[in-house]
């Protein structure tokens, strides 16, 4: 029986309890969720697994093209939250099976109702797509302290504002939020699509706060991938956290039991900045001055003083002239685990155009996305050592910052995203 049929069929069956009933039934129980688990006995071929210890998104090798959102919640009410997350995790299950986001589809309604998924993606293959959900600081307490939603207590103390860093000009409005969504995939149409039927979704619990496109996987998190270039044209994602370092990502990566609050055992901390990259200024520079700056050849990805890409940069080594090989303000020395007491992060950035500035200049830049297993120790030092010194800040200019506590992944028919949190 074909997919289509059955949504005909239920379409019929649904027909006379309203466009509410409808959307609901479709997120009934987990039978869909377990046709999209990891363990169906027949995957769809270029679907990404959807259930698991951990999120998938995460380690996931990075997919070309991302769509980011961030979400407010708006209603005051606790079980509506809870049973649209609920119905996202439902959606997002099918979705990254390569099937419409509710159990009706596109097209297999009745003409009267609003079809349950928006249509872009019918006929797309699942093109790898993997959604992953965070839980931003306001989520627990608004701005004037309230205990929204009675998790206050349940804030993990992981989850503190992050500092201000000296430079830092953030825009609010593409700043925070309480919620949020990482859609990759190797097709753009499939990672919009998704986030659009989650906002569809989700309407009148959440609306969008900020959102943002990336192309061109700004890391590798796997072994198996090529490093890919930033818009500064330099390799980025070498010295990575990746997928086979299972020890690593035990270490820097997943939180871990006793880390506390349980309910992020198995989750992971993430950080998002948007970062505007002066494009213009940087191609004026020499090449010469740009590897002093990053710290690395620009053609090959070697550390400055070594040859290949996979080598360990040696801090310590000096030149004929007696001056570090590796300057002190370069950007690879500065992030580097021996500068940073061995913090290190899963970055999973994207490049970004969002057109022009109107003073002829490209709007572009590093959608810059790292996980890890507590931000306090991790990203905050690294962020704090690059404002302070990294020679490579005269060409950037950060604009957005967020941080979420994305729990550990789905685990079967009757788990959602945010289960334990609010059980
Ligand atoms: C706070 C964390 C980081 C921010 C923000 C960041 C911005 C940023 N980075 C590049 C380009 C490169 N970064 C590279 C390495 C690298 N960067 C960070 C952290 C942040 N970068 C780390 C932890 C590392 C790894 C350091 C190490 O272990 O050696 C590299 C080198 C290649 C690589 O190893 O990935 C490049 C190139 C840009 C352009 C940028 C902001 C726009
Ligand atoms: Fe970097």
């Amino acid at each position: 029986m074909s997919d289509s049929i059955v949504s005909r069929r239920r379409a019929i069956a649904l027909a006379g309890v309203g466009v509410a009933g409808v959307a609901g039934a479709a997120a009934v129980g987990g039978a869909l969720v377990k046709g999209a688990s990891a363990e169906e006995p027949h995957p769809v071929e270029g679907a990404v697994g959807f259930t698991g210890e951990h999120q998938a998104g995460i380690v996931t090798p990075a997919q070309d093209r991302l769509h980011f959102v961030a979400f407010d919640v708006i209603t005051k009410d606790r079980e509506r939250l809870v049973g649209m997350l609920k119905d996202w995790t439902t959606a997002a299950a099918r979705m990254t099976a390569g099937r419409d986001a509710g159990e009706i589809g596109a097209v297999g309604g009745i003409p009267e109702a609003p079809p349950d998924d928006t249509g872009e993606a019918l006929g797309l293959p699942p093109s790898a797509l993997t959604i992953t959900v965070g839980f931003g600081p306001t989520l627990f307490r608004d701005a004037t302290g309230k205990d929204r939603f009675g998790i206050a207590a349940r804030r993990p103390e992981a989850l503190a504002d992050l500092p201000h860093f000296a430079g830092d000009r953030l825009d609010e409005a593409i700043s925070g939020g309480d919620l949020c969504v990482q859609a990759c995939a190797n097709d753009p149409q499939v990672a919009v699509h998704a986030i659009r039927n989650l906002a569809r979704i989700g309407m009148g619990v959440v609306s969008v706060r900020w959102s943002q496109l990336g192309f061109g996987r700004t890391s590798s998190t796997s072994t198996t991938q090529a490093t890919p270039r930033n818009l500064f044209g330099f390799k980025d994602g070498t010295s990575n956290l990746k997928l086979e370092e299972t020890e690593l990502l035990r270490e820097h990566l997943w939180v871990q039991p006793g880390d506390g609050p349980e309910w992020m055992t198995g989750g992971s901390y993430l950080v998002s900045r948007k970062i505007r990259m002066i494009v213009e200024t940087w191609d004026r520079s020499s090449l010469a001055e740009q590897e002093m700056i990053v710290g690395r050849r620009k053609g090959s990805g070697a550390p400055l003083g070594k040859t290949g890409e996979f080598e360990e940069p040696d801090l310590d080594a000096r030149g004929a002239d007696g001056e570090p090989v590796l300057a002190v303000n370069s950007h690879v020395r500065l992030a580097h685990p021996n500068t940073n007491g061995g913090a290190r992060l899963l970055r999973r950035g994207y490049n970004f155009v969002d057109g022009s500035d109107g003073l002829g200049r490209l709007d572009a830049g590093l959608f810059f996305v790292a996980y890890q297993r507590d931000p306090r120790k991790q990203f905050v030092p690294i962020q704090r050592s690059l404002s302070r010194s990294d020679e490579m800040n005269e060409y950037l200019k950060p604009v957005s910052q967020a941080l979420f506590a994305c729990p550990p992944g789905v685990t079967g028919p009757v788990d959602f995203w945010g289960r334990a949190l609010f059980s």
